[in-house]
């Protein structure tokens, strides 16, 4: 056991976590030169492409030290995002130590503090690695100061490396194998092994990713989940070494993969304890958490025929994304849907792309929300997500809404924009801490339905793309909501509706109204588009009227021009949803709809 080092790499975002880990494969010769392709352990399309790490992979390396002493190291990726953060917390539980790594030209980031602080609560020894010193920007020497005092980490033990060229690369092999300790753990006490990630097999089935705490585990072992209370028998385990590599067992401080006849990764929970269901341990591992999903939105297919398409695309989707969930929705104007809940928006926006590049659907979302708790008059509780869900306001005693603790940090000059902003998002107790002469880090607790609208964007934009953002759930606080209603031509349109707190309320519904007016073409008569909360207007805009002829063009002659006109406008026409007596057109709900989460 002394000769196994559990480990994975925390980073903010594009900091260059991936790239770290393509270089220590490639220095343990895990994998040859020609069967190489960069970011090895980000196995999606969507992640390559975007750069960005979503699911959790792992692998076993085998390192020889200069004096010849062999090691299996076992380098357990972890997503970046803060919509993963739990998926980061599994991870973290698996390991004993972490290299945190920082941009050597961008310095300590919001994430680079929120991941630290994780690791810290596993009681993780973290080894800070200086990335990116090939760069022209690159300042090692203010980014040791940076772990210094934004970090609380010993400056002189971080490793200055480039992942790119390789530079340094082997002092992080040595640095894992002195700095971070060997696991800890009795290979013949009762079995508890942690699952800490899981994916699904075409020809295998589930494939449980598992860090043995106690115990020893073997194949035709019956395993019981504690949490999930499943049993199932062991087919094979062992290390994943880029193909799954079997072995006779797996004991106390080992990470390795287990088959074992499951059939979709909603079977199980990860995060759960497995023991032996002869021989069980008493307690679970503590510190279990269960993804929670925070953000919810609707999807609906682009046309209705392609419904049962979207429901076999998020059955194949949940396979492998426990955290996604989907239940029956409709709507009178998009037809039958799904209430989906995820993680956060990145989250939401990943499953989009996929539904859209891997299962090839056009698809309408509707505005993401949160779950408000509702009291009601009874005394009764309720939790509504979906604004079609929203009882009689006369029914509501009180409502309470989710909040965040969210950390941005920021160059000095952008501190009174940005501050603004906060309090543009009904930001309540913001805190300002100076990490060093020009960069600030700001505390804010608010309401995570406002980071929901607009907020990401307009950050972006007042730092000029220099701002980072984080966040951490922290509790349910009472609010004023209201449902808004957007009606076209006096008919509310179901897909339109939203929950927003009551002072926000007016200045979405002007928005919405202003978006669909542009949105939608003008008909032969006027058409208001109005916000409205019960019976009470609080926003208007207006269609003027328009008339449309096509075949003004033609002068006298050819009818059968005339009249293929007429049918091509008549096929338009036949493609826009029908609403009253108003047209509009399913770009409308895409163009809006879309619109409101930039
Ligand atoms: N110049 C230079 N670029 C690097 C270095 N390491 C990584 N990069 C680049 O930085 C970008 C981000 O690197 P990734 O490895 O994808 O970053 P990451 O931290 O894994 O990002 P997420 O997976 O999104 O969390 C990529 O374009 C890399 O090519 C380095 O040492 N030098």
């Amino acid at each position: 056991m002394k000769h196994i080092r559990n480990f994975c790499i925390i980073a903010h975002i594009d900091h260059g976590k991936s790239t770290l880990a393509d270089r220590l494969i490639q220095a343990c010769g895990g994998v040859t030169q020609r069967d190489f392709h960069d970011q090895m352990l980000d196995s999606m399309d969507i992640e390559r492409e975007r750069g960005i790490t979503i699911k959790s992979n792992t692998v076993t390396l085998a390192y020889k030290t200069a004096d010849g002493q062999e090691y299996l190291l076992n380098l357990i990726d972890t997503p970046g995002h803060v919509d993963f953060s739990h998926e980061v917390r599994r991870s973290l539980m698996a390991c004993e130590g972490a290299l945190i790594v920082v941009d050597a030209s961008q310095g300590v980031e919001a994430q680079t503090v929120a991941n630290l602080y994780l690791a810290l609560e596993y009681d993780l020894t973290l080894l800070p690695v200086i990335n990116k010193i090939d760069l022209p920007a690159a300042d090692v020497d203010r980014v040791r100061e940076e772990i210094d005092s934004d970090l609380g980490l010993d400056p002189f033990a971080a490793i200055p490396v480039s992942a790119k060229t390789g530079v340094g690369i082997d002092k992080v092999l040595a640095g894992i194998v002195d700095h971070l300790p060997p696991p800890k753990g009795d290979p013949n006490a009762p079995l508890k092994a942690l699952v800490f990630d899981a994916h699904f097999d075409k020809f295998r089935g589930v494939i449980l990713q598992c860090r043995v705490m106690e115990g020893t585990l073997k194949p035709r072992d019956v395993i019981h989940f504690m949490h999930s209370d499943h049993d199932y028998k062991v087919d094979e385990l062992g290390y994943n070494q880029f193909k799954l590599v079997p072995k006779p067992q797996l004991s106390a401080g080992e990470v390795g993969y287990i088959v074992a006849g499951v059939k979709s990764v909603q079977d199980i929970e990860i995060g759960d304890t497995i023991t032996l269901l002869d021989n069980p341990a008493s307690e679970p591992i503590p510190g279990y958490q269960e993804a929670k999903q925070v953000v919810f939105s609707s999807v609906y297919p682009m046309s209705t025929d392609e419904y049962p398409d979207l429901a076999k695309a998020l059955d194949k989707l949940a396979i492998n994304d426990a955290a996604l969930t989907y239940e029956k929705d409709s709507s009178a104007a998009l037809g039958f849907g799904f209430r989906c809940g995820f993680l956060g928006l990145l989250h939401l926006d990943v499953v989009q792309e996929r539904l859209q590049r891997e299962f090839n659907l056009g698809l309408v979302i509707s505005a993401p929300s949160v779950q408000y708790c509702l009291t009601l008059k009874d005394e009764s509780t309720l939790n509504v997500d979906n604004p079609s869900n929203w009882p009689d306001p006369s029914n509501i005693e009180s409502a309470t809404e989710p909040y965040i603790k969210a950390t941005i940090i920021i160059p000095e000059e952008f501190v009174g924009p940005v501050m603004e902003l906060c309090r543009e998002h009904r930001s309540e107790s913001q805190t300002m801490n100076y990490l060093t002469a020009d960069r600030v880090e700001i505390t804010s607790e608010m309401p995570l339905g406002e980071v929901l609208f607009e907020f990401y964007g307009k950050l972006k934009m007042i730092t000029r793309g220099y701002g980072s953002f984080d966040y951490t759930p922290i509790e349910y606080r009472p609010t004023d909501v209201v449902k808004v209603d957007i009606l076209v031509n006096k008919e509310p349109v179901d897909a339109f509706s939203y929950l927003v707190h009551r002072d926000k309320a007016r200045t979405r519904a002007l928005h919405y109204c202003e978006q669909l007016a542009e949105a939608i073409p003008r008909h032969q008569f006027k058409i208001p588009i109005q916000g409205a909360i019960g019976g009470s207007i609080i926003a208007r805009a207006t269609i003027q009227p328009y008339r449309k002829d096509v075949t003004a063009k033609l002068y006298g002659g050819d009818v059968t021009r005339k009249k293929k006109l007429l049918e091509k406008q008549k096929k338009g026409k036949a493609k826009m949803k029908q609403f009253g007596s108003v047209n509009i057109p399913q770009e409308a709900f895409v163009s809006v709809l879309r619109a409101e989460k930039d």
